[in-house]
Formats: C-alpha cells, structure tokens, sequence
C-alpha cells in the first residue's frame, strides 16, 4: 500500500491510501456515490482518487462544485476518454461526450436553441397529453390490482421521447418496437457498464474475454442500423412533400403515435420532430457548420442516452417517496384539487402555480438524482483550485448525491424527505445554486431541464389529480424496499408497486 501523496513538491489533493495497479477501485463498491460519500468524509470534500491508473478528483460540496462548474468552468469542461461510452456514442460525435472545442460549441447551440428550447418543449404539450392519457387508461383498467409504476413510468417517458425525437412511437405490438425497447435497455446498460480497459489499459484483454467489446460493437452497430433507418424515413419524406401535406391534413389513420404538436397553432412547429427540425439545418446550411448525417444520428442518441432513464427515475423516486409519505401525498394532492377546481387535468399553464408540487420535484432530485455522480468531466488544462493542484486530463466527478445530503446546506435530518424544506426558498435545480446540481451547471450542464420537467412535473400533477393511490394490501410504508439499483442512472432496484383508486370531484 503506498501512502497518500500530499507531501509532494505539486500540492495534490488528499487521497486514500491506493493499491498497486487497481489505486482506490476496490473501495468503491456497489454504490460508488456512497462509499465516495464516506471517504471524503475522512479526506475531505477535495478528495484525489484513483481509478486504476486514471487520477480522479472527488468534488463533495457545494461551496467546490462551485468552484469547479462557475468560477474555473473553463478547464473542467471536457470529459474523459471513455472508450465504451465513445464506442456506443459515435466516437464522441455527440454533444455530451465531444471534446470541449468548437464542434461541441456548434453541436451544443443546435441542441440548446433548436431542440430542447423552450418553445420547442411547448409544442410537444399534445404529445405529453396523448402519452399521458394512455397511462391514465393503463391504471384506470388495472385498478383495484397493484400497477407496476416503474414499467408505467419507463413506457411514457420513452413514448414522449421518441414522440419528440423520431415523429413516432416503436410500440411493443411492432417487431422493430420491441427491438428497439431491447436495445435502449442494452445501449443504456452498457453506457454505465464498468469499462476495466479504460481504467487499468494493461487489463484492456479482460474486454474481449468477457464478451464486453464484442457486446458494445453489435448494440453500437445495431442502433446505428436503426437510426439510419430514421433518418432516411425522415428524408423520404422531406423529398415528398405533399404525402406531408397529405398526412397534416388526415391525421386520422394513426393519431395515438403520429406527432400533432403544433400547440399554439401558429404553424410554426410543424409538426417537427427533433429529425426534422436538424434535417432542415442540413438542407438550408443552417446550423453555421456542416452537420452531417453522422452528427445527426449522433444528437439524436445523445437524447435517448441522456433524456429518457434520467427523465422516468424522477418519476419512479417522487411516487415512491410519496407512497412512504401519506401525508405529504395528501398535501400535494389538496393543491393539485384546489388548482383544478371540479376539472379533470392540470394544464401545462396550470403548473407555475403548483408550488408544493415543485418543492416535491425539487425534494426528490436532492435526494435521488437520477445520476448520482453526473457525467464525469475532464481538466483541459493544469488549474490551482482550492490551493491544490490538479494535472490536465484529470477525471473529475462531482458527487451530487453526496452534496443534496450535505447538512452544512441541509440542516440537521438531510435524509428526511420533507418539501417543505423549499417552500419559501428560492434553491432551485437550474445550476446557479450548487446545494442542488442534479441537472450539473455550468457550460456543461444540463440542456433538457425544461423538456425532462416539464413532463415529470405534468404527469405527476395529474396522477395525484385523478387518483388516490396505496401501497399493495399488507404492504406499510416503513416496509417499502428503496434499495437503488448499481449503474450510472439510479433508479429502484424493485419495481415500484401501487394500488390508484379512481378520484372524483
Ligand atoms: C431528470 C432528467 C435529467 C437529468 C437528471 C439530467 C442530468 C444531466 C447531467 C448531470 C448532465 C451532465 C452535466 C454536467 O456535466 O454538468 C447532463 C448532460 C446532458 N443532458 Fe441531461 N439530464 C436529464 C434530462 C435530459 C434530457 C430530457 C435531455 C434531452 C432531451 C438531456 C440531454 C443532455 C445532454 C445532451 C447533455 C450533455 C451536455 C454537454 O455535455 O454539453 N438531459 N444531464
């Protein structure tokens, strides 16, 4: 075991006693985020591990995730060389795993100002609606039997994002639909697939022996071979644009999966799906730089790696912290009733007004954020932080978990699920105020917060409207199993089971 090395001539930060070849991997166990939590108990919120041979800087509170998104934003914006996540995400041609450069500067404006804005979130409101519904009927049937909401919840969030994404729904009644499901399932379980070649590259062999290389390039090839088909669908029908036409206008045939998200009926969205929309770009040499039909398929995966498991798992922890909290269900639901006065929906423009339903959203992204130790960042040059220093390429992680637990920002009980702690309180998830990061901050951060909210806060809002909800007969709240499951995106180990009773006014 070789001592800490902070007696060094640079000053590194502290850092656990390594092992030969391995550094600090033994100690992390099943859930990284908590034993990481534990060790920066003992080391400090500024904590040198090392992943096998990769240094990796453990940021654990507010005050320092601070100084690494904000203050030196700049050199903590690249990610690290992750061979898998490379593999999978076409070599780093999308926006969350390119090089900090230019081309991630143009790929990233794209995704910002022409997908993910906020009149584009706007204009798939019918698509949230319609998906919603069909949740709605899918607990209506199933009561007074236990729904798994863990399922319910994967199946609307998938159906918005390939509503939003593709035009269209890969329903479980088409082959290629569930294909696709498969795939998603295997793509986003390989994205946290633990990757021993890029860790310790002497052990890179380990790779092929246990079929892990082999696995990534069929899923790799596979999406790639689906996407194509996407796309070119999408081009056939640019080129044909009157069965466009033909297809605004008798819009019957297929109502339930096709896009209809022209909102406001000002014509301007079109009825676009994000394929369209970058299409367009390509075609008028819009986008400022040539977007190619690689760059395309790559955005449009970046979307379902980054927007569909984070998106559901919100949904998955709010009902279950809900069903262990009668009375905070209670509250929620007295609010969401009053708001709605007799009607049978909340509206998108009813939920400004949804104030303890926003501090439930927020209590439960501090609590469980959906991807506990965000996407690790890379230094892009040598920076003095903290009175440290820290050597370009170092693997950064920032342990937001461990910091939405931190009593120094959450008083004595940071582990009690209580809303109220943000009623009156202007701490909000956008990446201003670093107590709360689920969403990360900075040039890196987060760009579908407005389109991942939108739907957690609407469906959650109508759910507690239309139903009242219980656990399974015999099942009490102190008995609800809130084990996580092991991967990069956390959600419950155990589907989430719950009883919904119909709610009339
Ligand atoms: C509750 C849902 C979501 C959570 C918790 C979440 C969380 C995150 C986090 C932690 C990062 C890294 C931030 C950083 O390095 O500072 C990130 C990046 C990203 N997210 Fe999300 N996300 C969610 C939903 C979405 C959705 C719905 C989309 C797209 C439709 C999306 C697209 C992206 C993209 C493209 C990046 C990469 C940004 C870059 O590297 O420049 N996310 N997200």
């Amino acid at each position: 075991i070789h001592p800490s090395s902070t007696t060094q001539k640079r000053r590194v930060p502290p850092s656990p006693p390594t092992l030969p070849v391995i550094g600090n991997l033994h100690q992390l166990g099943t859930y990284p985020h908590k034993t990481l939590q534990t060790l920066s108990r003992r080391y400090g919120p500024f904590m040198l591990v090392h992943m096998g041979r990769a240094p990796a800087l453990i940021v654990s509170s507010a005050r320092l995730a601070g100084e690494v998104m904000k203050t030196h934003d700049i050199a903590f914006s690249d990610r690290p060389l992750w061979s898998t996540a490379r593999r999978l995400l076409y070599d780093g041609k999308d926006v969350s795993l390119a090089p900090y450069g230019e081309y991630w500067r143009q790929m990233r404006s794209l995704c910002v100002l022409q997908l993910l804005n906020n009149k584009r979130v706007q204009s798939f409101s019918s698509v949230r609606e319609e998906e919603l519904a069909l949740l709605v009927k899918r607990i209506g049937d199933a009561s007074p039997t236990p729904v798994d909401m863990s399922d319910a919840f994967a199946t609307l969030t998938n159906g918005v994002v390939c509503r939003a994404a593709l035009g269209r729904k890969y329903g479980e009644d088409e082959a290629i639909g569930r294909r696709f499901k498969t795939l998603l399932a295997e793509f986003v379980g390989l994205l946290g697939a633990f990757n021993v070649g890029d860790l310790i590259p002497s052990l890179g062999w380990i790779n092929k022996l246990n079929g892990l290389d082999k696995k990534v390039e069929r899923v790799a090839k596979e999406f790639d071979d689906f996407l194509e088909q996407v796309v070119e669908e999408h081009v056939s029908k640019l080129n044909k644009p009157y069965q466009q036409e033909e297809r605004k206008y008798n819009n019957d045939d297929n109502n339930s999966t096709r896009n209809n998200n022209d909102s406001d009926g000002d014509g301007d969205s079109d009825n676009k799906d994000f394929v369209d929309v970058l299409l367009e770009f390509q075609r008028g040499n819009l986008a400022g730089f040539p977007l190619s039909k690689l760059s395309i398929k790559a955005i449009i995966l970046d979307i379902f790696a980054a927007g569909t498991d984070t998106t559901y798992t919100v949904l998955e922890w709010a009902m279950t912290e809900l069903l262990k909290h009668p009375k905070v269900m209670e509250n929620l639901q007295r609010e969401v009733r009053e708001v709605a006065k007799g009607r049978l929906n909340i509206t998108d423009e009813d939920l400004d007004r949804l104030r303890y339903l926003n501090a439930v959203v927020k209590e439960t992204l501090r609590l469980h954020p959906p991807l506990p130790l965000l996407f690790p960042r890379a230094v892009t040059r040598d920076v003095t932080i903290n009175g440290y220093d820290v050597a370009a390429g170092t693997m950064v992680i920032t342990n937001a978990w461990a910091i939405g637990r931190d009593p120094d920002s959450w008083g004595p009980n940071p582990d009690e699920f209580k809303p109220e702690r943000f009623l009156g309180n202007p701490v909000d998830y956008k990446g201003q105020n670093f107590e709360l990061i689920p969403f990360g901050a900075g040039r890196r951060g987060c760009p579908g917060i407005a389109f991942a909210m939108a739907m957690d806060n609407f469906v959650l809002a109508n759910l507690m409207l239309r139903f009242d909800w219980a656990l399974p007969p015999g099942m009490r709240a102190e008995d609800l199993d809130m084990t996580q499951c092991t991967g990069l995106t956390i959600h419950r180990k155990v589907p989430l089971l719950a009883v919904a009773t119909p709610y009339s006014s």
